[in-house]
Order: C-alpha cells, then structure tokens, then sequence
C-alpha cells in the first residue's frame, strides 16, 4: 500500500458501493447528496458529464457535511484542476494517461484511474499506484478478469465499474481483490428528475449493507 492508495481508501471508509452520478440540473445535487448519505453513501463521484457538474461538486462540498464528494469522467489535468479546486476529495477517471498522473502527482487530491489491461494496471504500479477502477467492468471480462489479475498483479485492488447493478454488485465484492464496486444503478435518472429521495435513500441503503 502506498499512501496515496491509504489516502483514498481512508476517504472511502469501507463503503461498499461508490454511486456515479450525472447531475442534469443543480439544483439536485445537495438533495441528492444527503439522500445517499442517509442511506450510507457518503463517498459519491459525481461526473464532469454535465454542464453543471463543477457547480454540483462545489455545493455538495459546501453544505453537505456528511458527503465525501468525488469528481468522476476526468479525462485530462485541466479538468483534474478545475475539480480539484471546486472541493473534490478524489478523482476518477475512466483511463489513465501520462499527463493524469502527472496532475495527481502535484496534488493533495487522490486519483481512482480506470486501467483494463496488465500494461495499464503496471503504468498505474509504476506511479505509486494500488487501487484502481477496473472499467468497463462487464464489458471487459467482468469477474472472469479480475480473478485472473489476482495472481500475477497481487498488490492491486480494484473499484469494477460498469454494468455493475443489485443482481451482481455481491459477486464483485465476494473477490478478494476488490475493495468496493462503482455504478449508478444507486442514483437512476428517472428518481433524480423526479425528486424521489426517499427512493434513492433507500436503494443507497440496501447497497451500503452489501458486504465486504
Ligand atoms: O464517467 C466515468 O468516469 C465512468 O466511470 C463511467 C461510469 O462509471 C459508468 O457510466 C457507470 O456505469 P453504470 O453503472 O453501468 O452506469
């Protein structure tokens, strides 16, 4: 473990499930926020999928005490930059580049980088790296994949993301080299336009009680 690695994984505190949220509206983001919290998900990623992302992580740092607000989608340092300053306490990214590992070299701010093949688990070793998003999770051999990363690339841990819903979220969290699964099946589009808190509060709360 390194403690870039101990860093996150203290952020994520055990949480079992990371929701991946696209905030369409920003007005959503604090209600949203708290309704996961109360259900158990304090640690979100929200996406630089949208408009008002940067805004949505800035509010929910400000007035949602409970929430460890992540930025998710990050694609280059700008945007690593931009999230940071807007108040992100880590980074995912989909992938993982040069320039990424560089920004979060100069920060304070941890990164969660995606990483598919052995060369790209290895550049992420390489750069002081344990703990990694496995992405597209189920598109790119799903379980069957991260059991055989187990022997040969034993350090690392994986956050799968992807395709990872209710039905299978156990299944990935049943492997010892995960540590917690990402997804947005926590936070569906339809309760957030719909203002169904209570709704997400509850899905939040049967996946903070998956075991791992
Ligand atoms: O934007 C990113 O950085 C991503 O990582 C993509 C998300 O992880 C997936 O969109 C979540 O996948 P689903 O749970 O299948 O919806």
């Amino acid at each position: 473990m390194t403690s870039k690695t101990e860093r996150l994984l203290s952020l994520l505190n055990g949480q079992p499930v990371i929701p991946v949220l696209k905030i369409a509206n920003v007005a959503d983001a604090v209600p949203l926020a708290r309704a996961l919290s109360r259900g158990g998900l304090r640690a979100i990623e929200i996406t630089l999928r949208t408009a008002d992302a940067l805004e949505a992580i800035r509010r929910v740092a400000a007035e949602v005490e409970d929430a460890v607000v992540g930025a998710g989608t990050i694609l280059d340092a700008k945007q690593f930059d931009e999230a940071a300053a807007a108040g992100s306490k880590f980074i995912v990214s989909p992938g993982i580049t040069s320039q990424l590992l560089d920004a979060a070299k100069g920060s304070p701010v941890p990164l969660l980088p995606g990483a598919i093949t052995p060369g790209e688990i290895m550049a992420a070793r390489e750069a002081g790296l344990r703990f990694l998003k496995f992405f597209p999770a189920e598109q790119s051999g799903g379980i069957a994949s991260l059991k055989a990363f187990a022997s040969p690339l034993g350090d690392v841990k994986f956050c799968p993301t992807g395709g990872i819903t209710a039905r299978n979220a156990a299944d990935y969290l049943s492997l010892p080299n995960v540590i917690c699964v990402g997804g947005s099946w926590v936070a569906p589009d339809d309760l957030i336009k719909a203002g169904k808190w209570d709704e997400v509060e509850a899905l939040a709360r049967e996946a903070s009680k998956l075991a791992k």
